[in-house]
């Protein structure tokens, strides 16, 4: 077939450097970025493949989030904006790791295993975060497309999260909303304003936030947006990328996992503050208190916040709506206990990765899901949107119950739905604290984080660690899980485990406990067991000062 012939040409334009492997990961391929024009090229061919199977219009975002700005990475979006489905991501492995001249047969087979109709017509969408490889990277996805005659559409620099937004857009014949970057600020910002409407006597100074744009795409699309809200939200902007590095001592994975603010930000005492990442698909909280005494307010934070108000907007409508809570072994156990045994909502846990988030959240009226870090949205089922819609227009409910759905419709409107994404839970957190008219403070004091605390391991091959029930219990290698019970019994109010990363190439230890001191400890220990019994490499793991 013609197409082949193409395929074959070009793609000696996109070499792919001899015995280089790569994996689709947790979120996609990610690695140095001069290693990736091959897999682009063939991320475009493999687009391409799933929206003729799908006969839907497949994404391709090329970022690679909170890495350093030397990297990059790619992952397609399926047709709800959700994350490709398992299947393709082996798909994805194989062909980025054909050798040229085997190139052709692996995507036969492909079409072949799926039975695609290679007649059907094909429309892909791609965009790119502010990395200066972005661009390249992105042509070569494009070079892919047209090879297999594909027809494409190139959003240039967006968010991750607003190529999610658009793909969904296009395979809902525009009822998710409009498919473009207009489309997605006014349909934000009208819901934002109408909620706002309800906090009237906002003062300026609530409604001031001061936001650290990770020196990325978040703080340019922030920018375009500030218009659309009408000085209801006032946002100040640092690390803005006019000077500093992506996500260099700064970003939403920088505050989370240092527990610090970001540099290049003049925060002063309680004001609230937040952090995108480098693709602004994750946020966090936080602020200095008077004492000067650092506040993280992460994902858990954003989930007990959010499920809070929603649960309080049900009642108030009469509407019988099971919310849950979706979360990773990551959630701070107090966040746990706060949401099952005083706010009583369901709450489930599964494994790292926003797709087994997604996945779980969907099998509720209201999922709401995050990661600790930051990343996750809220999930409305069709049932749910139905009933709030039909009692925000019944003439008969009383003012009460249509305030409330009216308020239930406009944070439907809000939030997006495809995945999770910095601005959208931006504007909704700050929606949710003007309307219960809460400070920072006040959300933050909601419960109080255990100690925690995250390290990495490395070890000669990661693989050798399996676990269980979401990740919270290692089956292999022996003896190790036992280890862990026997330190974990000796410290209050704590809880260890280990798994390998779909990252990067480590073991990641996380543990918590009653005092910081003690946790400390605790996963010094841990990290330990793992490097003696999982076969560490380089120098044992030091105590933590
Ligand atoms: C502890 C942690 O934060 N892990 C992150 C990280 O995954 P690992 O598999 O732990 O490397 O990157 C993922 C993709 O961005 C993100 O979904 C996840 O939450
Ligand atoms: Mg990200």
């Amino acid at each position: 077939m013609a197409q082949f012939e193409e395929v074959s040409k070009k793609s000696a334009l996109h070499p792919k450097p001899k015995g280089l492997t790569l994996q689709y990961g947790t979120a996609g391929f990610r690695t140095t970025a001069n290693h990736l024009d091959h897999v682009m090229f063939r991320m475009g061919l493999l687009a391409t493949l799933r929206s003729k199977k799908t006969k839907s219009t497949i994404g391709v975002m090329v970022t690679a989030s909170h890495n350093p700005e030397e990297d990059n990475g790619v992952k397609l979006i399926d047709p709800m904006g959700e994350m490709v489905t398992p299947a393709w991501e082996d798909y994805a492995t194989q062909l980025a790791n054909a050798e040229q001249e085997a190139l052709c047969t692996v995507l036969k087979d492909i079409i072949e295993k799926e039975a695609i109709d290679m007649s059907e017509a094909a429309s892909v969408v791609t965009g790119r975060d502010t990395r200066p490889s972005s661009e390249n990277l992105s042509r070569a996805v494009l070079d892919g497309v047209s090879c297999l005659e594909g027809h494409s559409l190139d959003f240039g620099l967006v968010t991750t999260p607003q190529l999610h937004y658009m793909v969904l857009c296009s395979n809902t014949n525009g009822c998710y909303g409009t498919a473009t970057t207009q489309g997605y600020y006014e349909k934000l910002s009208k819901a934002f304003i109408e909620l706002t409407k309800n906090a009237p006597k906002r003062t300026d100074d609530q409604k001031r936030l001061l936001v650290d744009g990770a020196n990325g795409i978040g703080a340019l699309k922030m920018r375009e947006m500030e218009a659309f809200l009408k000085s209801e939200l006032q946002v100040e902007l640092f690390n803005d990328g006019s000077s500093g590095r992506l996500n260099y001592l700064c970003g939403a994975d920088y505050v989370k996992v240092q527990q610090k603010p970001p540099q290049g930000m003049h925060m002063g005492p309680v004001q609230r503050c937040c952090s995108f990442d480098g693709d602004a698909d994750r946020i966090v909280y936080y602020y200095n208190d008077s004492a000067g005494r650092f506040h993280l307010l992460d994902g858990d934070k954003i989930a007990t916040l959010i499920s809070t108000y929603l649960k309080e907007l049900l009642t108030q409508a009469g509407l019988n709506l099971q919310v849950a809570v979706v979360q990773t072994a990551y959630a701070n156990g107090s966040s746990t206990q706060y949401l099952e045994n005083v706010m009583k909502v369901t709450v489930c846990c599964t494994k790292t990765g926003v797709k087994h988030l997604h996945h779980a959240a969907q099998e509720f009226d209201i999922g709401v899901y995050f990661e600790a870090n930051g990343h996750g949205t809220v999930l409305f089922s069709k049932k749910a949107e139905e009933k709030i819609q039909q009692l925000a227009k019944d003439p008969n409910a009383s003012d009460e119950k249509k305030l409330a759905a009216k308020l239930l419709e406009n944070t439907v409107n809000l939030i997006n739905q495809a995945t999770g994404d910095a601005i959208s839970d931006m504007l909704l957190i700050e929606a949710v604290l003007a309307i219960r008219g809460m400070t920072v403070q006040e959300w933050d004091a909601i419960y109080t984080d255990l100690p925690n605390r995250q390290l990495k391991v490395k070890v000669a091959d990661r693989r050798v660690i399996d676990t269980t029930d979401a990740e919270r219990r290692a089956v292999t290698p022996a003896g190790l899980q036992d280890s862990i019970d026997a330190l974990v019994q000796k410290y209050k109010q704590a809880r260890a485990f280990v798994r390998p990363s779909g990252t990067e190439d480590v073991v990641r230890v996380y543990a918590e406990a009653d005092t910081q001191e003690n946790v400390d400890g605790l996963a010094h220990q841990v990290s330990l067991a793992v490097y003696r019994l999982a076969g560490g490499v380089g120098e044992e793991p030091k105590p933590l000062k």
